[in-house]
């Protein structure tokens, strides 16, 4: 018996050159390529503390409608509890790089596709935004890193060995593992949703797409 397509799997694949736009970034491929400019890593470092302090109270935000909106038989409020702690981290760690690279995380003036992107998360923290279509937004968040940064570690890549960690905070298997979670509870939620549901989580991953690609092309100065 042939596996079912979910429709995170319809998605990626009607929106695949969008998807690869965000997570094969020109940004991107110049770590990968060992030809990144190292005052643009600064700038997306800087940036992205600003970025991971928005998505706390977004990914909280989740939290309360996966405790108040699914049935959670599926223990969807443990892997969403778990993608807090790690936040927890994330944190710690932007702190410690900001050190290392000389950057002051205090006098970060956030640029405008950042405050747009965290003004996006902001909107999806309204109660009236349903819990599927945040946790559409959730999943591919964590997702477009992953891939990003995953590509960066591939074998024939030639990252530079102090941008290594960086790329595994994110790259890592088990943060892949965290994330196949998270699409799991995505299509499991779309399964049961409503058409209208289903088409403004869509929507709403087409925009998660698009606010990628712009943190991306800030951070190689291409606003
Ligand atoms: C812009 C952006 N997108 C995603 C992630 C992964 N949490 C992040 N840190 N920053």
């Amino acid at each position: 018996m042939q596996a079912k397509i979910t429709v995170t799997e319809t998605w990626l694949r009607k929106h695949r050159y969008l998807y690869d736009g965000a997570t094969r970034h020109p940004f991107i491929r110049s770590i990968r390529d060992g030809n990144i400019d190292i005052s643009a890593f600064k700038t997306w470092l800087g940036q992205d503390y600003i970025f991971v302090r928005a998505f706390v109270p977004f990914v909280a935000s989740i939290l309360t409608k996966a405790y108040k909106g699914s049935d959670d038989g599926n223990g969807d409020v443990e892997v969403i509890l778990g993608g807090v702690a790690a936040l927890h981290d994330e944190i710690s760690w932007f702190k410690k790089e900001a050190f290392k690279w000389g950057v002051q995380l205090s006098s970060i003036v956030p640029q405008k596709a950042n405050q747009e992107y965290c003004r996006f998360l902001e909107s999806l923290i309204s109660p009236e935004v349903e819990y599927t279509v945040a946790a559409v937004a959730f999943w591919a968040i964590e997702t477009i890193y992953q891939e990003s940064f995953a590509h960066c570690l591939e074998d024939d890549s030639k990252t530079p060995p102090e941008l290594k960690e960086t790329c595994q905070r994110w790259g890592n298997e088990s943060f892949g593992e965290y994330c196949n979670s998270l699409r799991n509870i995505v299509d499991r939620q779309l399964e049961k949703a409503s058409d209208d549901v289903v088409t403004k989580a869509e929507a709403t991953l087409l925009r998660v797409l698009e606010h990628e690609v712009d943190f991306w092309n800030m951070s190689h100065g291409r606003t």
